[in-house]
């Protein structure tokens, strides 16, 4: 079942010559696990912006076609409605955390939503344990490593029970630890409990390795939609629009994979591939 659709939908900024997304057609499952990316400028935090109701409610413009979320339109939903259904977690982490400890954080936009001590209690507890960070809950937020404050980040947006968990570049600001960190609990969110993943990401490494179906965006228009090996073949496109493509991948297209079974996408699949090619 779809619980997002989007139909020809073209989106222009307030006195923009041109529009900064262009016919956009998709419709993202129950349980997917989306990786968009493309190069600078391509319109993914526009498109981002579009699903958690910045756009149209904090920023102008002129949109036609349709987004629906859960079978409503998103125009027709306020910021209150779309939060409960789109979970944001956005680049920055300092900019997202205003509270002293971790605790705090969680219970902040709990309280604002007049929710009971008890499911206060429930929900901090679940969300922590779902971010993996159930040792973190009295910590101070200043002291926090840049991995750290995203999940602590990604909790806070859990912590509405949405139906999407929607991310623009959260890794953007990490070191590689912090960006897998972000990735695993990624993962784990969307295999074990079935949450839906959208993430905005131009480190197609982690893309690779963990969506199920990438998007790739180019100026303004939704360009590639498939399976990450799908993808990933179409090498001398990407590299035309400035797309990065996995070392490994890149590797394994130059000895010729160009399939699900010959196309490595992670460290450990390359080597399988190259185990395999040396035998033979
Ligand atoms: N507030 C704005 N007003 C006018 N034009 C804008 C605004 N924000 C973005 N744009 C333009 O819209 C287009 C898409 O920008 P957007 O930020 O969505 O791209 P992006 O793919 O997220 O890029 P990046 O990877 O650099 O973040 C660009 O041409 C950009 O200059």
């Amino acid at each position: 079942m779809a619980i997002l659709e989007i139909k020809n939908f073209t989106f222009r900024y307030p006195q923009a010559a041109r529009p900064a997304l262009k016919d956009i057609s998709l419709s993202v499952a129950k349980g997917e696990f989306v990786g968009i990316t493309g190069p600078t400028g391509a319109g993914k935090t526009t498109l981002a912006c579009c699903l958690n109701g910045i756009i149209p409610h904090f920023q102008g413009g002129e949109a036609t076609g349709r987004i629906e979320l859960d079978g409503l339109s998103i125009f027709n939903k306020s910021t209150a409605q779309i939060s409960r259904l789109v979970g944001s977690v956005f680049q920055d982490p300092e900019a997202q955390i205003i509270s002293s400890e971790v605790e705090q954080e969680l219970a902040f936009g709990l309280e604002n939503l007049g929710f009971a001590p008890v499911e206060m209690e429930k929900r901090i507890s679940e969300v922590l344990e779902l971010a993996g960070i159930p040792d973190l809950r009295h910590r101070s937020t200043i002291g926090l490593s840049g991995g750290q404050k995203q999940r602590v980040a990604i909790a806070c947006a859990l912590a509405m029970r949405p139906e999407i968990l929607l991310l623009d570049e959260p890794t953007s600001e990490l070191d590689p630890v912090g960006t897998e960190e972000v990735f695993q609990v990624l993962s784990r969110l969307n295999h074990e409990h079935g949450i839906t993943v959208l993430v905005v990401e131009q480190k197609t490494e982690q893309l690779a390795a963990h969506a199920g179906r990438i998007l790739v965006l180019d100026d303004g228009a939704l360009v590639m939609d498939g399976e990450p090996w799908q993808v990933f073949a179409r090498q001398r496109e990407l590299q035309a629009i400035g797309v990065k493509i996995p070392q490994v991948t890149k590797l394994a297209g130059m000895l010729g994979g160009s399939d699900k079974y010959s196309l490595p996408l992670t460290v450990e699949q390359a080597r399988i591939y190259i185990e395999r090619l040396v035998r033979s």
